[in-house]
């Protein structure tokens, strides 16, 4: 279980979060929508844990979260294949870590690329690398920051796919920022427009 409690931030002097609280529990799928610059990516770092809200508080039960941000954080220096490597290192060992690397680098599209640096790689190529470092992890918490940006049509399906087999099959809780609501169709989704500012809502 994530709980958001009474969740408040502003950006100098600007209020964005009012009061914002969110409960997200084993199982659920939820995603928010809303105009820019409303405080979607904000609630979803501070439900991340990586910015600190002014006020309220943040309390998860959950024991191993993937996070995939606007700017997918990989290392330069690295190849996809050594990237997968370091992300994955503090979850899984040796050889399995090698094969799990492999199995969801092809999954994604990017055998070929297993030994291409990000900057020689495209920004969808580079946005599929996050999320297969994102999903082989097998988080109980995902949070994805517009997971179909840089996408073609081909690759926002197979994404769409992964995420909901993740959250139905494993009972991933998921949380995502997204403006591509036509990609949700028949799926148990909770979409949630946030629309006042500074944002107000129990979610
Ligand atoms: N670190 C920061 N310092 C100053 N202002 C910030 C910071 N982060 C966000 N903001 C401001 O807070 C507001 C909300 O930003 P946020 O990125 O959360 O919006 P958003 O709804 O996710 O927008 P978008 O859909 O364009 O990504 C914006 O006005 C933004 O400029």
């Amino acid at each position: 279980m994530l709980r958001l409690e009474h969740i408040s931030k502003q950006f100098q002097s600007r209020c964005i979060l009012g009061d914002v609280s969110l409960t997200l529990a084993k199982g659920d799928l939820l995603c928010m929508t809303g105009p820019s610059g409303i405080g979607k990516t904000t609630l979803l770092e501070i439900a991340a844990g990586i910015v600190r809200p002014d006020a309220g508080n943040r309390i998860s039960t959950f024991s191993h979260m993937a996070c995939l941000l606007q700017d997918a954080p990989l290392l330069p220096w690295k190849t996809a294949l050594e990237n997968m490597d370091f992300i994955l290192s503090a979850r899984i060992s040796g050889e399995k870590r090698y094969k799990n690397s492999l199995f969801w680098l092809e999954k994604m599209g990017l055998q070929e690329a297993a030994h291409k640096k990000p900057m020689e790689m495209s920004g969808g190529m580079q946005r599929r690398l996050a999320m297969a470092a994102c999903f082989a992890g097998k988080p109980d918490l995902l949070l994805l920051d517009e997971p179909f940006a840089f996408l073609d049509a081909f690759w926002q399906d197979r994404i769409w796919e992964e995420i909901v087999e993740m959250n139905q099959k494993n009972g991933t809780a998921i949380l995502m920022v997204s403006h591509a609501t036509e990609q949700f169709r028949d799926a148990d989704i909770r979409i949630v427009p946030l629309s006042a500012s500074p944002l107000t809502i129990d979610i």
